[in-house]
């Protein structure tokens, strides 16, 4: 006996038809194109795109992996509200963490495109920098760190963490996050010149590891004030004279020394303070001078460096920089000393 059903009679009726059954199958296509669609715009929506970022040479496109562009979001937060001031050109004469950066540049707070290391494939883990480039501000800073990032064994986040000066409140988690993944090896590093002018810098620091190497980029006083001044003039044309913040008396000759532009350069009363906690051949000081008139040469330094970074000794010897001092309150006294072994720094004592 034949089982009779209303609806496989309909649904055969329909199939024989060869106008619906077109319809169905155009029907279906289109759900499926739909279907197709929404899974494409949510998985498009997951995958991270470029990313615009204002630069100092202008807005750039980073390849912003979600990871970087946390980063850079986080980096380019708003300021806190004592960023945007700028001051009179009074400051204390060793910053503290909650002091004023009179001539902090606007790169300070923005954060290079290339915030991660371009070699950074994702695999690794995030690391505590084990050097710092702290200083000085305007010593050429920003050239070594792109010089020594070019090393496969460097991997340094490109902007300026602050974490010793202004961040150290978000905590340790908050400034490892921060860093790019390295592999077994790789050294870890980040540069905030402003660190060696902050009084609670190198306690901190030391508090992290002992052991964290330390690099000065050092800079004629004088050049690194004039370079310093020439930043803020450049966001303020209407501030003072350099001479007229330099000189108390023009007639006498006396300096200023409470100027952060002179402060900055008085490198010998900075350094007492980090000499509190490290020894003096975890610093490595660097010429600002030959960063300028030699960079090729300083790139010739950096199987040197991370040789001083990973505490070996390099196979040709050990590594010379002469630096050129000079006394900021006489610039007739130069001369030139050798690091490491820098016994003679004399640097605005
Ligand atoms: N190789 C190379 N390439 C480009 N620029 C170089 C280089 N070496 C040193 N400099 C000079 O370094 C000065 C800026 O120093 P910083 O990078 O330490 O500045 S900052 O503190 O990060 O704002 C800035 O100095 P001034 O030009 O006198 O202002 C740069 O010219």
């Amino acid at each position: 006996m034949e089982y009779y059903s209303p609806v496989f009679h309909s649904l055969h009726a329909f199939w024989y038809s060869p106008v619906k059954r077109k319809l169905l199958l155009l029907s279906i296509m289109f759900l499926v194109w739909v279907y197709m669609l929404y899974s494409c715009v949510g998985y498009c929506s997951t995958v991270p795109g470029p990313v615009m970022v204002d630069t100092p040479r202008g807005k750039e496109t980073a390849p912003a992996t979600g990871r970087r562009s946390d980063l850079v979001s986080r980096l380019l937060a708003k300021p806190q509200p004592w960023e945007d001031v700028e001051s009179d050109y009074e400051e204390p004469s060793v910053r503290t963490a909650a002091s004023r950066d009179l001539l902090d540049a606007d790169r300070d707070r923005v954060p290079d495109p290339s915030a991660m290391s371009s070699f950074s494939n994702g695999s690794g883990s995030k690391k505590l920098p084990q050097a710092i480039i702290i200083g000085v501000k305007k010593g050429g800073t920003r050239a070594l760190l792109e010089f020594l990032r070019v090393h496969p064994d460097i991997r340094a986040v490109g902007a300026e963490p602050h974490f010793f000066d202004r961040n150290y409140e978000n905590g340790l988690e908050w400034y490892r996050d921060l860093m790019p993944k390295t592999l077994e090896g790789q050294i870890t590093m980040e540069k905030t010149p402003s660190y060696f002018v902050t009084r609670e810098a190198p306690a901190r620091i030391s508090a992290m590891s002992r052991d964290t190497k330390l690099i000065v980029v050092v800079r004629d006083p004088v050049t690194r004030a004039i370079s310093d001044y020439t930043q803020t003039l450049s966001k303020k044309p209407d501030i003072p004279s350099f001479e007229s913040l330099t000189f108390k008396n023009r007639t006498t000759g006396l300096i200023d020394t409470s100027w952060s532009a002179v402060q900055i350069g008085i490198y010998a009363k900075h350094l007492d303070n980090w000499l509190q906690y490290f020894p003096m051949d975890q610093i490595l000081f660097v010429s600002g001078e030959r960063l300028i008139s030699d960079p090729a040469g300083e790139l010739g330094h950096l199987t040197y460096f991370t040789y001083f970074l990973k505490d070996q000794t390099h196979p040709w010897g050990i590594p010379v920089f002469t630096i050129r001092v000079s006394d900021v309150r006489n610039p007739e006294n130069t001369g030139t000393m050798n690091c490491p072994g820098h016994s003679q720094l004399v640097y605005g004592k």
